[in-house]
């Protein structure tokens, strides 16, 4: 069976788009995909642009029509396109006439399932109308809460004899299972157009499918919650904000030195300034990983200090997060233990054991719960709600993805980020 790789051009600027598109074919891309944010943005001239850049390559329009098959078929054609997507949610019609329409422009129709619950039995219909293809597809808002198109896909390919895509999330790791379970047009987005180098990256998906085997990769992978630990250690705070709608951090706490990060789940702990009783109570309930959250009033004396630490690393705490006052600085240094603070000071409380262990708590506005995922590094702390936390970290990961092709894009053609983004095109009008 001949596999086809498609790359999923998923810009919002043609210029971007350009350059992924000429080093995937370097890499050995075979069609090209003008995407979705792409046609939204630039329109059918997207089409055409890459039409006269590539005139030999098999360019999919992904049209995403969902009404009007025949006018947006008609476009895409007349644009320049050799294969054109209607949605397999869209009315039969549209379907139908999407197909009639490509007959009479000369394009092919891939009916694309992103979400239809019924397309195992409209699968055989699909097809009798006149599909050239039918693609499996996990949407990207469903990958960030670890969603694959694999089963699907596996449950589909028996039942049709046209070939059968795959997208959403592929990757030279997974693409194999892509494979074996019965696709022949692999549609690969972010692992291509979010590498630092796009022709590498098409290469090596390319590689692993036609010696069928799966070549590890870090990124461009969507965790599931048993996996977010792994994952989080890897992104930053800004990742954080940046992926979850620009969420705030906690304020006004700072880290005890530079270079500093901690990750892991939340102990919380209320207690009273200088009181360092429930504090030290906390390090022995507190598991392997976690981190220890410390509302002492935001006040001195001190509710932390060395022989605390000390006692933290026995347990393999990762670390500590005091809104009060924390002492010994310099040995906790030493130790390298990440801590966070309001203020240091050498006069410590006395152990009167006041307070609660893992109750809810709100620091400068910011509510953390018992078990909530705490990030924390140079610029500050994040808290990731524990029952979201897979969706956060995934779309972190996207943000540090993203921002790694664009540094690339920024250094290598010596050019600047308000260029690269085309910043004055999106300015708000
Ligand atoms: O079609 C796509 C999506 O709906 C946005 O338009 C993507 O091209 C498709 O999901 C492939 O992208 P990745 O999931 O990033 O590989």
């Amino acid at each position: 069976m001949t596999v086809i790789l498609q790359v999923a051009l998923d810009f919002v600027d043609l210029h971007r788009a350009v350059r992924v598109a000429k080093e995937s074919v370097e890499g050995g891309v075979d069609w090209l995909e003008i995407g979705t944010p792409l046609i939204k943005s630039e329109g059918m001239n997207a089409i055409r642009h890459m039409r006269s850049l590539f005139p030999h390559t098999t360019l999919v329009a992904d049209m995403k029509t969902m009404d009007a098959g025949r006018a947006e078929m008609e476009m895409a054609a007349k644009a320049g396109a050799d294969i054109a997507v209607v949605m397999a949610d869209a009315q039969d019609s549209t379907i139908r006439e999407c197909i009639e329409a490509g007959k009479n422009y000369g394009i092919k129709i891939c009916v694309d399932c992103i979400h239809d619950a019924e397309i195992e039995e409209r699968a055989a219909d699909i097809e009798k109308w006149g599909a050239a293809c039918l693609s499996v597809h996990t949407a990207i808002d469903d990958q960030m809460r670890g969603k694959t198109p694999f089963a699907v896909l596996q449950r589909i390919s028996g039942r049709v004899k046209i070939p059968v895509a795959v997208a959403g999330g592929i990757n030279s790791e997974n693409v194999v299972d892509a494979v074996h379970a019965g696709a022949s047009i692999i549609i690969v987005g972010g692992s291509i157009t979010k590498a630092r180098n796009a022709k590498a990256a098409a290469e090596s998906i390319k590689s692993a499918i036609l010696e069928n085997r799966k070549i590890p990769t870090t990124l461009f992978k969507r965790v599931a919650r048993e996996e977010v630990r792994e994952a989080l250690v890897k992104l930053s705070t800004a990742n954080i904000s940046d992926g979850s709608h620009r969420a705030q951090g906690i304020t006004e706490l700072y880290p005890l030195y530079p270079d500093i990060k901690i990750a892991g789940n939340a102990v919380t702990v209320r207690t009273y300034p200088g009181d360092w009783a429930k504090p030290v109570e906390a390090i022995d309930l507190a598991k392997e990983g976690d981190v220890i959250v410390i509302d002492a009033g935001g006040a001195g004396p001190a509710v932390w200090g060395e022989l605390a630490t000390h006692s933290a690393l026995q347990k393999k705490i990762s670390g500590v997060v005091v809104w009060g006052a924390v002492r010994d600085s310099a040995e906790i240094r030493k130790l390298k233990f990440p801590v966070f603070t309001r203020m240091v000071m050498p006069s410590a409380g006395e152990p009167k054991g006041f307070g609660e262990i893992n109750i809810p708590l709100s620091l400068s506005g910011i509510r953390i719960n018992p078990g909530d995922w705490i990030l924390g590094d140079d610029d500050g702390l994040m808290v990731i709600p524990l029952s979201e936390a897979d969706v956060w970290v995934n779309h972190g990961m996207d943000c540090l993805e993203r921002e790694n092709r664009i540094r690339e894009e920024i250094v290598s053609e010596k050019s600047s980020l308000g260029k690269v983004m085309d910043v004055l095109k999106w300015e708000r009008r």
